[in-house]
C-alpha cells in the first residue's frame, strides 16, 4: 500500500512545477494552504455523513478523497507519507512496549 502512497506523493511533488491551470493539484497549490485545508474540512464532513448513512462504498470513496487531500497538504508542507507512517510505527512500538510492561506487572 505504501507503494501507492509513494507514487502518488511523487506525482504530487511533480505538480509543484506544473502551471497552475494545468491540473487539479497544481490549481490547489496555487490557491494556497487555506484552500487545501478547506477541501480537507469538506471531505472530512462528507466522510462523517457517509458513515452516518452507513454506506460502505460511499465511506471508502470519501475516505479516499480525505486521504488524497491530506497527502496534498503534506506535499505542500514539504512532508511525505513516510513521515506519517513512521509516526504510526513509532506509536505501534510504544504500545508494544506498554503491553510488555503490563504483562510484567
Ligand atoms: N487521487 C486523486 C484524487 N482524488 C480526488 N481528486 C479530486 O478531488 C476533488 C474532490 O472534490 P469534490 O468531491 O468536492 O469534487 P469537486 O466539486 O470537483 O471539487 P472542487 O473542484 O470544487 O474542489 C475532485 O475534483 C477530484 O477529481 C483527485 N485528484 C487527483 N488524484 C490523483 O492525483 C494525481 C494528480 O492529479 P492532477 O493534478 O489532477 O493531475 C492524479 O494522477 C490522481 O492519481
Amino acid at each position: 500500500m505504501s507503494d501507492i502512497l509513494d507514487r502518488l506523493a511523487e506525482t504530487l511533488e511533480a505538480r509543484k512545477q506544473a502551471a497552475p491551470d494545468s491540473s487539479y493539484v497544481a490549481r490547489l497549490y496555487a490557491k494556497g494552504t487555506d484552500a487545501i485545508l478547506k477541501k480537507i474540512g469538506e471531505e472530512a464532513t462528507e466522510t462523517v455523513m457517509a458513515a452516518k448513512d452507513d454506506q460502505p462504498e460511499k465511506i471508502i470513496y470519501e475516505v479516499a478523497d480525505l486521504w488524497f487531500h491530506t497527502l496534498v497538504l503534506l506535499a505542500h508542507k514539504g512532508l511525505k507519507p513516510a513521515d506519517v507512517l513512521n509516526e504510526l510505527a513509532r506509536r505501534e512500538g510504544l504500545s508494544g512496549l506498554a503491553e510488555k510492561a503490563n504483562r510484567h506487572e
